[in-house]
């Protein structure tokens, strides 16, 4: 309180910031979605409908997440505006193995100009505990980086929150990051929207649930497994 002295209250809206889960309703992805899901499925199906679903879901995904660059072109008939994908701006991905490679075929064919750095995790199979057995990432990244994590399976979240505490601290912008999964589970999109909620997420389906084991119901199995024939 300022006794004495005029007093404005403002009220300012709180623009809370909530995470974005899209779920595109395209029938290419319900439909490799459904590929994938099934346990007859060979490993080499498999994994061109994981190509399948890295390429449509990041088709969704870069919709608003290039920059570009407006310029004129000459066409053999005369001189139009043209629109190119800024080549300057920092794009990079990230795999996270082993499942997240079954993803990187789609997403490269949608995002070529990018840069890889590969991460290694994985989940111990009793405690569910993640660990990082390798990190190809470099010590800081420019901050105005756009970024896309290839990581299809979101289950308990140990393992992208894992990751996403390795990006932040090097400097990267969750509200510049794309998450490009097949089937999430809602306790790790809990997880992420309790700590990033800045952050965009774009999945196939959003599944019920996990099993006592861990795995997303109905799911589609391991993903590294299935997609490795392991
Ligand atoms: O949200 P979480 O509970 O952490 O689970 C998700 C992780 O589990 C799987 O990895 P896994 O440990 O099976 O390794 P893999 O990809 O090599 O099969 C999957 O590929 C995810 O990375
Ligand atoms: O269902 C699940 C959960 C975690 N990782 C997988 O590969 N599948
Ligand atoms: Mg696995």
């Amino acid at each position: 309180m300022m006794e004495g002295k005029s007093r404005i209250w403002l009220t300012i809206p709180l623009m809370t910031l909530q995470l974005r889960v899209y779920v595109p309703p395209h029938p290419l992805i319900k439909h490799w979605l459904a590929i994938a899901r099934d346990v007859s499925t060979p490993p080499a199906l498999f994994r061109s409908a994981m190509t399948e679903l890295g390429r449509w879901l990041t088709y969704e995904a870069t919709r608003d997440w290039f920059t570009t660059v407006e310029t004129t072109v000459q066409t053999p008939l005369c001189e139009c505006p043209a629109t190119y994908i800024n080549p300057e701006a920092p794009m990079v991905v990230i795999p996270i193995l082993r499942a997240g490679l079954a993803l990187m075929e789609g997403i490269q064919s949608v995002v070529p100009l990018t840069s890889v750095y590969h991460l290694g995790m994985v989940r111990d199979e009793e405690t569910l505990q993640v660990s990082c057995y390798l990190n190809k990432l470099p010590d800081s990244f420019d901050p105005q980086t756009r970024l896309i994590v290839s990581e299809p399976m979101l289950a308990t979240g140990g393992t992208i929150m894992a990751t996403m505490a390795e990006l932040t601290k090097r400097g990267i912008d969750p509200g510049l990051m794309r998450i490009i999964s097949v089937i999430a589970a809602p306790q790790a999109l809990q997880s992420l929207s309790q700590e990033y909620p800045s952050l965009q997420v774009y999945t196939a389906i959003i599944d019920q649930g996990l099993d006592e084991r861990g795995f997303i119901v109905p799911g589609l199995g391991d993903a590294g497994d299935r997609t490795f024939g392991t």
